[in-house]
C-alpha cells in the first residue's frame, strides 16, 4: 500500500497528480494565520509588480537554502501538513506567502529546480481559479498529444481549479514538472473547466463564476532538500 493511499478521495483531474482537500484547515484557524501574517514586520513584505509576499524559511539559492528558522504560527501549519499528507521527504523549511488584491494575479510558471518536486497551497480569503497549462516543450499545438518515451500516447490537457478559502491544494508528477500554473489578473474568473467544479459550492446565483472582491492570502509549502548549514561554505 502506497502511503498516499489515504488521499485517493482528494484526487482530481486527470493530469498526475492533483490533490484538492477543501476544508482543510478551521475557519477560526484561518483567522488566525491572517492576523499572524498581517501582524509581521511590515519589512517582511516585498512588494512585486502584481503581488506582495512574504519569503519565510530563509532565501533560496540555486543550490540550496540558507536556512532560517520557520515561527512557530507557520510550523503549527507545516507540521500538520507533512504529517497528513505524506508526500514529503523531511519537514517543510519554506514558505512563500502571496498577497493577491482582487485585481492582481501571477503569471504562468514553473517552481524553481531547488525544491523538492511536491508544493501544498493553502488558500485564505477570496476563493481564484489557478490556471494549469502544459510547458511549451510539451505541446502538440493542433493536438496537445505528445508520445512518451515509452511510445504511449499521453494527453497534455490544460485544466483548471478553483481554490476556496482553508483548502489546501497539492501538486506533484507531470503536473508539477510538465505545466506552467498561474492565476489571471482578474476579478471575475470563470472555472468551467475546472477539475473540481463538482466539490465547490458557490454562493449566489452565479454558479460557475467567481467575483474576487476581496484579498486572497496563500501559503506555498515546500521543502528545499539542499540545506546549507554554514553560510561561510557557500
Ligand atoms: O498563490 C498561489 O496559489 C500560487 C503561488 C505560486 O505558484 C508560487 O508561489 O510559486
Ligand atoms: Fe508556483
Amino acid at each position: 500500500m502506497e502511503s498516499s493511499d489515504h488521499l485517493n478521495k482528494f484526487k482530481v483531474g486527470s493530469v498526475p497528480t492533483l490533490y484538492y482537500i477543501p476544508d482543510f484547515i478551521s475557519d477560526s484557524d484561518q483567522k488566525l494565520l491572517l492576523n499572524q501574517i498581517y501582524t509581521a514586520p511590515v519589512s517582511k513584505w516585498k512588494s512585486l509588480k502584481n503581488r506582495r509576499l512574504q519569503n519565510w524559511g530563509g532565501i533560496v539559492h540555486e543550490k540550496g537554502l540558507l536556512p532560517q528558522d520557520l515561527p512557530p504560527w507557520l510550523t503549527k501549519i507545516t507540521e500538520k501538513i507533512k504529517e497528513e499528507l505524506c508526500l514529503f521527504p523531511s519537514a517543510i523549511n519554506h514558505v512563500l506567502i502571496n498577497e493577491y488584491l482582487p485585481n492582481q494575479g501571477i503569471m504562468p510558471h514553473q517552481d524553481g529546480p531547488a525544491y523538492f518536486p511536491v508544493v501544498a497551497i493553502l488558500s485564505l480569503g477570496s476563493p481564484v481559479v489557478m490556471d494549469f497549462t502544459p510547458h511549451s516543450t510539451l505541446v502538440d499545438t493542433t493536438s496537445n498529444i505528445q508520445e512518451t518515451s515509452h511510445g504511449n500516447l499521453q494527453n497534455y490537457p490544460p485544466f483548471s481549479i478553483a481554490l476556496m478559502p482553508c483548502s489546501l491544494l497539492v501538486f506533484k508528477d507531470t503536473a508539477y514538472s510538465d505545466y506552467l500554473h498561474g492565476i489571471k489578473d482578474c476579478e471575475i474568473q470563470q472555472y468551467d473547466e475546472a477539475v473540481n467544479g463538482s466539490e465547490v459550492e458557490m454562493h449566489g446565483e452565479d454558479l460557475k463564476v467567481i467575483h474576487r472582491s476581496a484579498t486572497r492570502v496563500s501559503l506555498t509549502c515546500r521543502v528545499v532538500s539542499k540545506v546549507h548549514k554554514n553560510l561561510f561554505k557557500f
